[in-house]
């Protein structure tokens, strides 16, 4: 059962999340071609996969678990001292870059569909870094732009999902009465509806019963989003980026989820030192910040990957 959204006086109500409630949760890292998302994927993993400056150098997906720090879990295996201590991970996959035109069938075609559909959750990597080296699939550095290229193919394929829907709908209307049927075919084509008006399923108002059969389609568009901007390393150390303002209103207005700016560049020379010298650059220099509901929050990352505030 998907939690409900509640209300209380004054306060504004929280957005249900829609998807797959589990204890194993996967994040996919999506974004454009070259735009640093298996240099990420290998620094959180530790990993080495292949991250060279060509479009489409990663094709199938690669999958890794992360452990996930949490001071308040270490806090409770002290004071309770359990025989077993399993700690919270999240699996993360890095998925093949998408183009313009991907969901017709452009650059690597279809196949990313089936490796996003199977996540909980998506890491939206955007590139704000300009350097003339590393090649843009459009030439140019536009993260806003970028932003539509992606949320536009993923609504595309949800619209052909729902589309295929409703067809089979429709043919099983005719052949039987089935009150169901009609409950579910009114839905769809609420969805399609939000989605050719340009709006992701995750940003609509569904009650608690269509949010249950909304989670039997795995839409694209209705997964979490968290926005990575993936910027210089001079720019991440002096806090400022000319495109976040840009990326941060566009959010804004597109559902007002959680943006995390930081640099490839700048965390792959921390992932090459010795974890000491690491911990000490992190101390002066490795600050993040992340921008929700118009807050900007600062927080420290430690070491082994986690951020905490
Ligand atoms: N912040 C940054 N500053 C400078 N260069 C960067 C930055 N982030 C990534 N790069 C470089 O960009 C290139 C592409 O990175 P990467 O292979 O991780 O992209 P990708 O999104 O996985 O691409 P693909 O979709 O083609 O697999 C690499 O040469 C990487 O070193
Ligand atoms: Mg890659």
């Amino acid at each position: 059962m998907p939690p409900k959204a509640s209300k209380k006086d004054g306060e504004p109500a929280e957005r249900p999340i829609l998807g797959r409630f589990s204890s194993h949760l996967k994040i996919g890292i999506v974004g454009l071609p070259n735009v640093g998302k298996s240099t990420f994927f290998n620094i959180v993993t530790k990993l080495s996969i292949p991250a060279e400056n060509f479009p489409f150098c990663t094709i199938e997906p690669n999958e890794a678990r992360v452990h996930v720090p949490d001071e308040r879990f270490d806090y409770l295996c002290q004071l309770f001292k359990p025989k077993s201590e399993v700690a919270a991970y999240l699996e993360i996959n890095d998925i093949a870059g998408l183009v313009r035109g991907a969901s017709a069938g452009e650059g690597l075609g279809n196949a990313f569909l089936s490796h996003i559909r199977a996540v909980d959750g998506i890491f939206h990597v955007l590139r704000a870094f300009e350097d003339t080296e590393i090649t843009h699939i459009d030439d140019t550095v536009d993260p806003v732009r970028d932003l539509e290229t992606i949320t536009q193919e993923l609504r595309l394929k949800d619209i052909e999902f729902v589309q295929a829907k409703i067809d089979d709908l429709e043919k099983a209307m005719k052949r039987s009465n089935d009150k169901q049927l009609k409950i579910d075919h009114e839905l769809c084509q609420r969805i399609m509806t939000h989605l050719q008006d340009g709006k992701d399923l995750r940003l609509g108002e569904w009650k608690a019963a269509e949010i249950e059969i909304l989670n039997t389609f795995q839409l694209l568009t209705a997964k979490p989003v968290v926005y990575l901007v993936n910027m210089s390393e001079k720019d991440y150390l002096r806090k400022k980026n000319k495109f976040l303002p840009k990326i941060h209103a566009w959010v804004k207005e597109h559902g007002g989820e959680t943006i995390i700016p930081f640099s490839c560049a700048f965390e792959q020379k921390l992932v090459d030192m010795p974890e000491d010298e690491a911990a000490g650059k992190y101390r002066q220099e490795g600050k993040t910040y992340v921008v929700q509901d118009g807050d900007i929050i600062f927080f420290k990352f430690n070491v082994s990957g986690g951020g905490k505030k």
